[in-house]
């Protein structure tokens, strides 16, 4: 190792051990402080950022039952429970390693040592402190992340009987760690649920993933979802976590989960029945410990019924469902949801807008929202943008395209998949192949919009 790394501090009362640790690691760490006086760790660790801590067992002379030592290394992770410790015994056996490692250790190294071995045990410990601290990176810039996420939408809006309902029933199930599934048309706020059951459940201080499972490929379903280790297939060209693996301690959000296909249920139906996922590449099964919630806009139970989505797996899921009502089943939100956007959007175009006028509460009441609450917001964030004064009149809402399309629409079937196909082949073509606009025309994210391109052919 040319670069000198990482911070060790050693602790034993024998000072030859202490003596001979330092001339062995002198060269290749970038700092090693030993201490005969256990007494004083706390005081070292207050001082410094220690990557790997070397530990006595035993401090009394004589003694062998390393009482001591475990003593010790609780106190340490009381003191910083992310440690990294290794312990060090003239009577090291077996028995006792696993205790060690049981107690919080990270390995053993037993006296006399070879000073490669050493070497290697203690470089091994300096990745894993490492990896460590990385992840504790992870997890606060994800908290930070989830923070400035939800910060602009942090109210989730709703007096409506049918989301007074839904918030109910968010209050009761986020604390129970019970498996749910968000039922809902698109943009209804299905994932504005599942962050919000997160943020009141007892494992909110811990990671929130969301997976759009539409959006994955067949192929790249498992390598994503339980990750791979290096080298198992061309594109892997290191060790990688699955998300599984680093929603573990928190919860993982399910998207879309009506569109997996037959096979990849199976897949997801063995994970969650055991608890574990295997790396692709890996022999090794990784426990995980995760809240599972899922959503669809599909009609789950019919699939269920004819066949298309495993019955067992939707049990699995299903524990509680929370059904989210259509836009157009909610007048009553309507003006709520008008001011908490032209609130957001007046802010973010420093514009100053008043409040909306009866009129155009009753123009937007009666438009249906196919594209539900996210349509809804970009109609408002487009209506800000292009309005000029500080009142919005109903002429400033362009919803009649919407309308055109569907009564230029001409329909020989009343097949849903059919009718779908349709509306989506002619807002892509009035709007010249541009999926971005389609998309938000449609009130979808662009990839639902692509999913349902392949899945139609078009
Ligand atoms: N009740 C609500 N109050 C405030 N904002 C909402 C509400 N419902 C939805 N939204 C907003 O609408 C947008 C769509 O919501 P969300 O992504 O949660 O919907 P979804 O049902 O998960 O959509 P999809 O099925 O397309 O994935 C988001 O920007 C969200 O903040």
């Amino acid at each position: 190792m040319a670069e000198k790394v990482g911070k060790i501090l050693a602790v034993d009362d024998n000072a030859d051990i202490l003596f001979a640790l330092k001339m062995l690691l002198k060269p290749h760490v970038e700092l090693i402080q030993t201490e005969t006086d256990p007494e004083r760790i706390p005081q070292h660790l207050s001082e410094e950022d220690f990557d790997v801590i070397l530990l006595d067992m035993n401090f009394n002379k004589d003694a062998i039952s390393g009482k001591e030592g475990f003593h010790w290394l609780e106190r340490i992770l009381e003191i910083d429970p992310g440690a990294v410790v290794l312990f060090i015994t003239a009577y090291g056996d077996v028995e006792k390693s696993v205790k060690a490692i049981k107690a919080g250790a990270t390995d053993f190294i037993i006296k006399p040592w070879q000073n490669e071995k050493l070497l290697a045990t203690i470089w091994s410990a300096m990745r894993l402190k490492q990896s460590k601290k990385e992840l504790s990176h992870l997890r606060e810039r994800q908290k930070e992340i989830n923070t400035i996420m939800d910060q602009p939408f942090a109210d989730f809006i709703g007096v409506s009987p049918g989301m007074q309902k839904v918030f109910r029933t968010i209050q009761k199930v986020a604390p129970t760690d019970a498996n749910v599934l968000i039922l809902g048309e698109n943009g209804t706020g299905k994932e504005l649920v599942a962050r919000a059951l997160h943020r009141a459940s007892t494992r909110n201080d811990e990671t929130f993933i969301s997976v759009d499972l539409g959006a994955i490929s067949e192929t790249l379903f498992e390598s994503e979802l339980f990750g791979h280790v290096k080298g198992a297939f061309t594109d892997a060209k290191a060790d990688r976590p699955g998300r599984f693996e680093l929603a573990s301690g928190g919860t993982i959000f399910l998207d879309e989960i009506g569109n997996l296909s037959l096979p990849l249920q199976s897949k997801l139906l063995t994970v969650l029945e055991r608890r574990e996922v295997t790396r692709v590449g890996a022999n090794k099964p990784i426990p995980i410990n995760i809240r599972l919630i899922s959503a669809t806009n599909m009609g789950i139970k019919q699939m269920a019924a004819e066949g298309t989505f495993r019955q067992d797996l939707l049990y699995r899921i299903n524990t509680v469902e929370i059904e989210l009502p259509a836009l157009r089943d909610r007048p009553e939100d309507i003006p709520v949801l008008a001011e908490h956007f032209i609130r957001i959007y007046s802010k973010k175009y420093n514009r100053q807008i008043n409040k909306p006028s009866p009129s155009v509460i009753r123009k937007l009441t009666q438009y249906p929202w196919p594209g539900n609450v996210r349509e809804f917001q970009h109609v408002i964030e487009r209506t800000i943008i292009m309005s000029e004064g500080p009142s919005l009149s109903e002429d400033d809402f362009h919803l009649s395209s919407h309308a055109k399309v569907s009564e230029g629409l001409e329909l020989d079937t009343y097949n849903l998949d059919d009718v779908e196909k349709k509306v989506i082949e002619k807002v892509l073509k009035q709007h010249k192949g541009n999926v971005s606009k389609a998309a938000s025309e449609l009130g979808l994210t662009r990839t639902s919009l692509y999913r349902r391109l392949e899945k139609y052919g078009l």
